[in-house]
């Protein structure tokens, strides 16, 4: 039995860091992680899915070249070089940061799958074989989620890609089909029409996008549609099946019962918590109806001493969040603040190209709530840099509150979306407000001047 002050189970985004932290500050810290160093960000989802939506684009400027007076007579695409290059990419991450892990005073790094024995207890199960018993003063658990796969009869005997298997895939499906229509689905989707495949998109929701506003959401989806990626909305698959090569999905769509052929699925159809594994009652710490850990605004458990950290909690699940989550317990463990998740800002981006930048509130929300809001549009067609640059799909859109002229949320859709996105919520933070932004001086010809005649809009009649 080894005793440690603190234990983290996962290194994803939250846990490297902290532990690295933890470590620096002359805790005797272990780090357990069953599978690789970065966890989902690093291995499967933010890094892979950028760095193979990056060839995506290079792929779709090429066929489109001679819209900017460039002609390319012909290319090819090598899908084995681009998984290639993403995968270096992926050890270039995985590698750096466990070697600054293993560099780190204090700090021992254990692969192998941890779970509860006892409140403070975790057994170990080894990689490299055998086992461990250790105990800890503070255990802090980060062990993510992994792709939720619905319940469809056939779904598991034809086959099937998650977002995980799917990124050393060599072959370009003919057809694919994607079960769901949100960040993995979108992202995925154009990226494989952009690679050549047919793609269709089946959501079973009603409203494309239902969190965003109408007419972000329709921006998105014609630019989607415009590139022939068909996307079916209130469609629930009942039976899948496959015959020959094809596989077939009997899908109600609208009401109607029909049939879609494709040749491969890809399930993007959400995620669930990696809490089954490790026997919290073990532990006394309580999930919720859906496995995710009950945390207070503090990050703590029902189990005092137990901290849990990033997706596994069930908050917005963002890297950028799962490192705040360890911000916010180290300012509270190192520092003796008093820092909670309350009320922080979520930024998020939603990749695809152009990109879907937002933070904060949305119009349909702020009118749900009774707030009174004023709100400015502008498209990306009257954007000088837009114009220039040949790209001019999506628009600029703020939620300002009308009695304090502060911006209280934002949605971009265009070339650099996040980042036009995150300047607005820079002013957010350091409460800037539209008039200032209107009068702002920004370089010519940058996408962020176009924020002046943004936050002009409001000064016309509403
Ligand atoms: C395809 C895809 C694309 C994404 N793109 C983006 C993006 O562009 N931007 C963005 O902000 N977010 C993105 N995300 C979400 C982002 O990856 C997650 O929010 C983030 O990785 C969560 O980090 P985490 O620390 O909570 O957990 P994870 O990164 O999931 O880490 C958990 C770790 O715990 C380990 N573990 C689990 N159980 C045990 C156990 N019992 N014992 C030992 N170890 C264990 C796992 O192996 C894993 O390494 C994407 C996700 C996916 C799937
Ligand atoms: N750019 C980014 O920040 C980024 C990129 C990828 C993933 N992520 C994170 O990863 C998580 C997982 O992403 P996701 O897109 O898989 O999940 P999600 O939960 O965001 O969306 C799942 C979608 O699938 C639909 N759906 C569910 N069951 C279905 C079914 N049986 N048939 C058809 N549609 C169905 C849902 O209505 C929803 O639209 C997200 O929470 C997100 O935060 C973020």
């Amino acid at each position: 039995m080894k005793h440690f002050d603190a234990v983290i189970i996962g290194s994803g985004q939250g846990g490297t860091p902290l532990a690295k932290k933890l470590a620096q500050a002359g805790w005797k810290t272990a780090l357990i992680e069953r599978r690789f160093i970065g966890g989902t960000c690093v291995n499967d989802g933010c890094t892979p899915t950028k760095t193979m939506i990056a060839s995506a684009k290079v792929a779709y400027t090429v066929a489109q070249a001679a819209k900017w007076g460039v002609e390319v007579p012909e290319y090819h695409l090598n899908l084995p070089a681009i998984i290639h290059r993403k995968t270096e990419v992926v050890h270039f991450f995985r590698n750096g940061s466990q070697q600054g892990l293993e560099k780190t005073p204090n700090l021992t790094v254990i692969f192998g799958e941890a779970y509860f024995t006892g409140n403070k207890q975790i057994h170990v199960n080894l990689k490299e074989g055998g086992s461990l018993i250790i105990t800890a003063d503070q255990i802090f658990i980060d062990a993510g989620t992994r792709p939720k796969v619905p319940d469809i009869p056939g779904l598991a005997e034809v086959g099937y890609f998650d977002s995980t298997t799917i990124l050393d895939f060599t072959e370009l499906p003919p057809h694919l089909v994607i079960l769901g229509s949100n960040y993995i689905g979108l992202e995925f989707g154009q990226m494989y029409r952009r690679f050549g495949s047919q793609v269709t998109i089946l959501e079973h929701n009603e409203q494309f996008l239902k969190r965003e506003d109408e007419d972000v959401a329709a921006e998105v989806r014609q630019f989607l549609e415009k590139e022939e990626i068909q996307i079916l909305t209130q469609t629930e698959v009942t039976c899948v099946t496959r015959h020959k090569k094809d596989i077939q999905l009997s899908v109600s769509s609208k009401g109607q019962v029909t049939e879609i052929t494709g040749s491969h699925i890809l399930v993007a159809t959400g995620r669930k918590p990696n809490t089954d594994t490790l026997n919290l009652e073990a532990a006394g710490v309580e999930v919720d109806s859906k496995g995710y850990i009950v945390v207070n605004e503090k990050l703590e458990t029902t189990a005092p001493g137990i901290y849990a950290l990033g997706d596994i909690t069930g908050g917005p699940k963002f890297t950028h969040i799962a490192y705040n989550d360890y911000v916010i317990l180290y300012h509270n463990l190192l520092e003796q603040q008093n820092s909670t998740t309350k009320n922080r800002l979520v930024p998020y981006c939603l990749f695809t190209d152009p990109q879907v930048g937002r933070v904060g509130i949305t119009e349909k929300e702020a009118r749900q709530q009774g707030l009174n809001v004023k709100v400015a549009k502008l498209p990306m067609a009257s954007v000088a840099r837009a114009i220039e640059t040949g790209d001019t799909r999506g628009l600029l859109k703020a939620v300002v509150d009308a009695e304090t002229n502060q911006i209280i949320g934002v949605a971009v859709v265009g070339q650099e979306g996040g980042e036009i996105m995150s300047v607005l919520q820079m002013a957010m933070l350091g409460k800037i407000d539209y008039k200032q932004m209107k009068e702002m001086v920004f370089a010519h010809p940058l996408y962020a001047e176009s924020l002046n005649n943004l936050f002009l809009t409001l000064d016309k009649p509403q």
